[in-house]
């Protein structure tokens, strides 16, 4: 029997910072983002190497069965009217499912299942989603400071970005000081 007691890895509530093991970073910004957001002329003018998100996670070894910790810490800030948002993904392995929480800032989790219906759930400290499978996800920052969210999922999930060339069937837009959600026609 092994009585050693093991120092876990540790997440800071707060912040959302991850120690305790070494950690993976991925930072996409502005530039990265070409046709995600609706105002193409100023995005194109905002562009540059402004930092949208930031995805730190533990570097768990890709193996069957293993699930992935991460945090994702999303800017404030908008595309003209449009909040920043995370470019959003199904999981190449549809099936597989992913939970978020939320850990500081305020801001809405958009889910798309495979026939194009929406939904948005409010993300805030201790918020708790469940991202079934078949279900395309996007974080957007609706607040004033960085939203932090935790998301676990398994290792051989994935990311099938192309399979949402239409975009997502919702945007979430600043107006005059409320959050406004459009429906987007596609035709
Ligand atoms: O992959 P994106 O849509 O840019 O989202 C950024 C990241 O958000 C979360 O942390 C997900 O679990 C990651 O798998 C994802 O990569
Ligand atoms: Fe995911």
């Amino acid at each position: 029997m092994d009585s050693t007691i093991i120092q876990p890895l540790h997440l800071a509530w707060c912040s959302g910072a991850l120690s305790g093991a070494p950690l993976l970073t991925k930072s996409t910004t502005l530039q990265d983002l070409p046709g995600v957001f609706a105002d193409h002329t100023c995005w194109q003018s905002l562009a540059g190497s402004k930092p949208v998100y930031h995805v730190e996670m533990f570097a768990t070894p890709d193996r069957p069965g293993e699930l992935y910790t991460g945090v994702t810490h999303l800017m404030p800030g908008k595309v003209g009217e449009e909040f920043f948002m995370t470019r959003g993904h199904f999981h190449a392995r549809r099936e597989q499912g992913e939970v978020y929480i939320g850990l500081r800032g305020e801001g809405l989790l958009l889910l798309q299942d495979e026939q194009n219906s929406t939904r948005l759930e409010r993300v805030y400290p201790g918020s708790v989603h469940t991202i079934p499978g078949f279900t395309a996800h996007r974080l957007i920052n609706t607040g004033n400071e960085i939203l932090s969210a935790l998301a676990v999922w398994p290792c051989s999930a994935g990311h099938d970005y192309s399979a949402l060339k239409n975009g997502f069937a919702l945007r979430v837009v600043d107006d005059a000081g409320s959050v406004r959600v459009m429906e987007v026609n596609h035709d």
